[in-house]
Order: C-alpha cells, then structure tokens, then sequence
C-alpha cells in the first residue's frame, strides 16, 4: 500500500501523531524526515521563521503554491485566527491525495482548500471562481522556475494589494535568481532575506519576504 514515500510519510503520521492536533502532526513529519526519508518539506528551522512571518502578518486569505504532503498547510492553518482561509494549489494528484489525508488528520480541513492543477490556470480563478478579493498571505514552495512567471501573474490578476507579504522558500537552494532578481529590483516590493537552512541537512539555504507596495 505504502508504496510512494509520501505514503509512507502519512502512515508514520496516522500512527504516530494525534488526531486533530496540527503540531503532532507537524513534528511527526519532521521527526520521519530527521531520521528515515529524506522530503522536501519547510521543515522545523525554516519553519519557525514561517511561524514568525505568518503571526506577524495575522493574514485572513492565504495562498500557498505547493502543498506537497500538506506540511506547511498544516503549519500555517494550525496558527490562522477563525474565519481565516488558506487555498493551496497541487498540480501532482498522488500529493494533493496525500495532503487531503493529512490536513483532515490534523483537523484543519474548515481552514485550507486544496485546489488540484496548475498555478498558471487557478491563479487567473482565484477571484471569480473562490470568490477571493486580494490576498494577505502567499508563500510559494513549488517549483523553481515557476516562482517569477507566477508572482507577475498574481499581480496581473490584481491579487496583491499595499502590504500583501509574498514568501518564497528555496531562494538559495535549489534557487531561484530570476525571481529575486526581479523583488528586489523591480521597484514594487520590499524584501528581507532570512537565512536558514535546507530541510533536515547541514545546507545553507533561505526564505525571502518580498512585500507587495500596492
Ligand atoms: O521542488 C521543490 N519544491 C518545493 N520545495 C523544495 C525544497 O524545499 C527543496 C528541494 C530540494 C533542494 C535540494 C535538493 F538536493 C533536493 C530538493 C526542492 Cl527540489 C523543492
Ligand atoms: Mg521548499
């Protein structure tokens, strides 16, 4: 049955963390990651830096591009005040089918809809099909070469307003200089790096908040 290692991640947490409470299910991910298989989760030190950009924002509509296996819907929705909402988007079905086990596991669901497809066709959806105005919150974490034409995008559909905080995670590895280059130049964010570390490894890598001027 197990036999994606993402399937494997989600029966570690089924066994080992508790129903309905979002941080066992948290560490648990990350206690499988620490010590058996490797994934490319936020992980528990960028995490914390998640945590701390997410309370300081005290977002109300979130857009996470991303899942994976639902490690920072969990995350972010375990800290969302009542009534906030995270849409988060999985163009891999085996992911988006794990992620949906995961966040109903930790009893998250009210909070976080995950929108199965490309970016490039639910971002232009967001606001007459979701009914979302502007967002407060978008963390992007899905492919590299995605960040830059994705973020112009947001823009373009008017999804962004004064203050929204765009955080991208992997900024330096595996990078995506395009998309720097572009925050920090443009002229319409101000950004801040925050230097971390690659999930469960020793690597040097960090999140940049680019936040939107309006
Ligand atoms: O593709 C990714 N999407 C979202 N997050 C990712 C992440 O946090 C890490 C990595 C990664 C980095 C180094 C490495 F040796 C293998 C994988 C990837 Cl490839 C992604
Ligand atoms: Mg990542």
């Amino acid at each position: 049955m197990n036999h994606t290692k993402e399937q494997r991640v989600l029966q570690y947490v089924l066994d080992n963390a508790t129903r309905g409470d979002p941080q066992s299910v948290v560490d648990s991910i990350d206690n499988y990651c620490n010590k058996e298989e490797w994934a490319m989760n936020v992980g528990d030190q960028k995490g914390l830096i998640l945590d701390n950009i997410v309370n300081e924002s005290n977002p109300c509509v979130l857009l996470e591009l991303g899942t994976y296996c639902g490690y920072s819907a969990v995350r972010i929705a375990r800290l969302l005040k009542p009534g906030a909402h995270l849409y988060t988007v999985e163009f891999n079905p085996a992911f988006a089918a794990v992620a949906k086990q995961m966040i109903e596991f930790a009893g998250v669901q009210d909070k976080v809809q995950i929108l199965e497809g490309n970016t490039q066709d639910i971002i232009p959806q967001l606001k007459k099909k979701y009914e979302v105005d502007t967002l407060d919150f978008v963390f992007i974490d899905h492919w590299k070469d995605k960040y830059l034409e994705d973020t112009k995008l947001l823009e373009k559909c008017n999804l962004l307003r004064k203050g929204t905080v765009v955080l991208a995670d992997n900024v330096i590895v595996p990078g995506a200089p395009d998309f720097l280059e572009y925050v920090r130049t443009c002229g319409r964010y101000d950004c801040t790096n925050y230097p971390s570390f690659l999930e469960y490894m020793d690597e040097k890598d960090a999140l940049e908040k680019a936040i939107f001027r309006g």
